[in-house]
């Protein structure tokens, strides 16, 4: 998720010269930061504590559980005015600002994998000491990996159970369904074409016509036809509130991670 972050910074036009990402000294890691050199053109480094000296920004993006090591690695190092944005699911804004020297803007960020083309969406919220200026600065960098929303950041769990996870359940749909057009004999390349542009195309049209997800899916449902038999099938199974319920459990794990 850090390396689409990246990407998307530089795509919004952030320069490669003024950015580095650092990775972990592994061979794991080293590898990785070649990889980015490569397709990038950053500085790569494995001293985060040296990363930061100076930086007017700061994308923290390892996993919930190693953010504390990072924070201690860093904290002395970190420049005024320096904006902390933070991509961890649970981890809320104050848990930062009480790792971080006083008075650190801190913002939280949420985004999900299709930032890896661009086409992601994040949600940002600003922590106690973060301004308008710096939601500005975090947005500026976040832009390029696709749309960006402003939240409160008491919604940003909810964001995280939507869109940051929602991606692995769209991917759970389209592989579904792609089984469902093979056990109906379709060629498994034919049904997953299928199944990824009926996707693709869907949302397309959700977004582009701002039509109503309830009045789009009426006019694929002729009376007594095929979608209708399909739906109810759908809804004798429980699906929409298997949706439910699956944002539910991601929005109570993300208040786990704390
Ligand atoms: N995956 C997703 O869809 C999303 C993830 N997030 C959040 O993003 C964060 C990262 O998740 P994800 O990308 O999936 O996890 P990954 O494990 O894929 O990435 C974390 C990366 O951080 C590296 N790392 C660990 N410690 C350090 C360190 N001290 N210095 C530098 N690099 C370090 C790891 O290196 P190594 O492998 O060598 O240990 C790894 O490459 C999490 O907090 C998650 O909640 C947010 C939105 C969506
Ligand atoms: O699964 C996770 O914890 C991360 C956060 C959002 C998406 N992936």
């Amino acid at each position: 998720m850090g390396e689409a972050v990246l990407a998307g910074a530089l795509a919004a036009g952030w320069p490669a010269d003024r950015v580095v990402a650092t990775t972990t000294s592994s061979d794991r890691g080293q590898a990785r930061a070649e990889a980015l050199r490569e397709r990038y053109e950053v500085e790569t480094t494995s001293d985060n504590a040296a990363a930061v000296k100076g930086a007017s920004l700061v994308v923290l993006a390892v996993k919930p559980k190693d953010m504390a090591g990072l924070l201690e690695a860093i904290s002395q190092g970190l420049a005024d005015g320096v904006v902390v944005a933070s991509i961890a699911a649970g981890l809320t804004a104050a848990w930062f600002e009480e790792r971080l020297p006083a008075g650190t803007p801190v913002v939280r960020a949420m985004p999900n994998t299709p930032a890896q083309i661009g086409a992601g969406v994040t949600a940002i919220a600003p922590g106690a000491h973060a301004t308008e200026e710096h939601l500005a600065l975090v947005e500026s960098a976040l832009s390029g990996a696709g749309t960006v929303v402003r939240v409160a950041e008491k919604d940003i769990d909810a964001v995280t159970a939507l869109s940051g996870s929602g991606p692995a359940y769209v991917f759970y749909v389209i592989d579904a369904l792609t089984e469902a057009g093979v056990l109906l004999g379709l060629r498994r390349d034919v049904a997953s074409t299928l199944a990824t542009q009926t996707v693709l195309g869907s949302a397309r049209l959700v977004a582009e016509t701002g039509e109503h997800p309830v009045l789009l899916r009426e006019r694929v449902t002729s009376p007594g036809g095929t979608t209708a038999a399909g739906l109810r099938a759908l809804d004798d199974r429980g699906v929409r509130a298997a949706f439910l319920a699956a944002a539910q459990a991601a929005y109570d794990r993300a208040r786990e991670l704390r």
